[in-house]
């Protein structure tokens, strides 16, 4: 094997191959700019789509012309010529996309020649060589995906390698060789790789891997180990079926672990946010577990994990976390330690002496409230109240009198009306008010806020932006408990609290207070602080 360590150029489909990906549909303008946000990452080629599959991917290449890209080419997809068409023709929607470089798949598998095209094996060998001539006419630069290659290679070795022939004699100037149904594994590539680049000394070679075997991005590196400096794949590793091999892993991969410049090392930083701003436009929820870029990849739960990692993070991580863009993170449950605490204590701005015993009284209450059925990894602002409560010192801002919630129905297929009485004391004044909502939580957040903001008009910049019920496993049906999440946001920060109780309104109430009281705690802090 040989162990050449030349740069890599990255080609990314995420606008073509990643399109292909179940859920995944973009718009012409998302297309324009993520292409934009491609180019100012570093990345040299992308595909921009198929200008004869639809009319989208064919405005996307007239609209990408009006801007100057600073580092990428992009490139127009299709296929080798149809038999029945000549190339001129076939070819015309590529040629006229204008673009610096064409990319066409040609079948490299003998199964696929018979039996998807049902041509001449002597047929498809004219086409290849005929569409890749047509098209070095038109463009400097003709990449060509031998599709299949790796199953096509298996099935016929010699009608594999005559197919890359005929590209290379006719001016492809990169053979990307296509592992398309996912299924090679790495020792397999790397064997059929040194073979075929024996027979194209001068050629540059490329890689597309599919992920079917979750070994695409094993895949790629592997290729690269073998000479390969070309490298396609998408954002986040969407596309058809199960996936592309994912940029997002392969590029730090190649520049932290291999050092192998692929991009400019400096925008290694920004990945977290290409992988981020491109699910935001495709409307899609991130991986939390993704490697590298997701929420989780680098938070710690486990107690022995965060003590040491407190002591060198080395010690549980393979990487820093801000040469990717993304963060480290402690996770508070019923698996922490001490460590554990103090850490969150002081990302909260609570320092805890080191022997201080009131880090394990914290510990030994959140141990039994999970055991309770909270959960604080989501509700990081009920965890910081009760730090402070348990620390002795939190604030009370208003004192519960009582509540009555009334939900009416008053005849089949109308819908039942909620109403919220509340009583409160703030300070020495008693206020009594009532409000309807849509459902009797809702009711009973109206009625609460209206009673306070009197007192608190800050909370009029607060909203509820979700509200999540669990039921908690159990055999107890509906008198089950239950655990209520409730994310809050006052426009300029979101928070998580929680509640638990058998009654669906206690735990919300809970989880209620929590978030107001949070409101106010925090903007007391920004104001000591500043
Ligand atoms: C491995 C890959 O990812 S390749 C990319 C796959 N991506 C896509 O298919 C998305 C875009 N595709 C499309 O919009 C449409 O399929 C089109 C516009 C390309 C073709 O649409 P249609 O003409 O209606 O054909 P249809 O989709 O039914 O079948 C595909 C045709 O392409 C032909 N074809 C497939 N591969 C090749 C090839 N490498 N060279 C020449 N022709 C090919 C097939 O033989 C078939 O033609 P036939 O029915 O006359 O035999
Ligand atoms: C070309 C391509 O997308 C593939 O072979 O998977």
């Amino acid at each position: 094997m040989s162990v050449e360590q030349k740069a890599v150029v990255i080609y990314d489909t995420t606008l073509r191959d990643g399109t292909q990906g179940e859920d995944f549909s973009l718009s012409v303008e998302d297309k324009v700019r993520i292409a934009l946000k491609l180019d100012e990452f570093g990345i040299h080629y992308i595909e921009g789509g198929w200008p004869d599959s639809n009319p989208k991917d064919k405005q996307f290449f007239q609209e990408i012309k009006n801007y100057e890209l600073r580092n990428a080419k992009i490139a127009a997809f299709g296929s080798t010529h149809h038999p029945a068409q000549s190339p001129e023709k076939g070819l015309r929607a590529l040629v006229e996309a204008g673009t610096p470089v064409i990319t066409i798949f040609g079948k490299s598998w003998t199964v696929h020649v018979k039996e998807a095209l049902r041509i001449s094996l002597e047929r498809n060998l004219e086409i290849i060589q005929n569409s890749v001539a047509y098209l070095r006419q038109h463009v400097d630069e003709v990449i060509y995906d031998a599709e299949h290659y790796f199953d096509g290679f298996k099935e016929d070795r010699d009608y594999a390698l005559q197919t890359l022939k005929r590209a290379h004699e006719a001016g492809a100037t990169t053979l990307v060789l296509c592992d398309t149904n996912g299924g090679t594994l790495p020792h397999e590539l790397a064997e059929i790789i040194q073979e075929t680049r024996k027979h194209f000394p001068s050629a540059t070679f490329g890689i597309h891997a599919h992920n079917d075997s979750e070994l695409a991005v094993a895949n790629s590196l592997e290729a690269v180990r073998n000479g390969i400096t070309h490298v396609q794949g998408t954002i986040n590793g969407i596309g058809e079926r199960c996936g592309n091999a994912n940029l997002c892993s392969i590029i730090p991969n190649l520049c932290l672990k291999m050092n192998i410049p692929c991009i400019p090392a400096e925008n290694l930083r920004k990945l977290r946010h290409v992988s981020r701003y491109i699910l935001e436009l495709a409307n899609m929820p991130p991986n939390k577990y993704q490697p590298f870029v997701g929420r989780s990849a680098f938070a710690h739960k486990g107690g022995v994990h965060i003590s040491a990692v407190r002591r060198n993070p080395r010690t549980y991580e393979h990487i820093d976390p801000e040469l990717v863009g993304n963060k480290r993170r402690f996770l508070i449950s019923d698996l922490s330690g001490k460590a554990a605490v103090k850490m969150k204590a002081e990302e909260f701005g609570i320092k805890l002496p080191e022997d201080d015993p009131v880090a394990r009284s914290i510990l030994l209450r959140i141990k039994e409230l999970e055991a309770a059925g909270f959960q604080f990894e989501a509700a990081e602002a009920s965890l910081e109240l009760l730090i402070k409560r348990l620390e002795g010192e939190s604030r009370k801002y208003f004192e519960l009198l009582g509540f009555r919630v009334i939900d009416q129905k008053e005849e089949d297929g109308r819908p039942p009306v909620s109403e919220a009485t509340i009583q409160i004391r703030v300070g020495g004044q008693v206020e009594h008010t009532a409000a309807l909502g849509q459902g009797p939580v809702n009711a009973l957040d109206n009625a609460l806020r209206k009673a306070l903001e009197k007192f608190y008009p800050q909370l009029k910049t607060m909203e509820l932006i979700d509200y999540k019920v669990r039921v908690l496993p159990g055999r107890e049906g509906t008198a089950s408990k239950v655990r209520v999440l409730i994310e809050s946001s006052d426009g300029k920060d979101t928070w998580g609290t929680v509640g638990v109780s058998h009654d669906i309104l206690e735990a919300s109430w809970q989880a209620l207070v929590d978030s107001i009281t949070y409101k106010m705690y925090k903007d007391e802090k920004e104001k000591s602080s500043s």
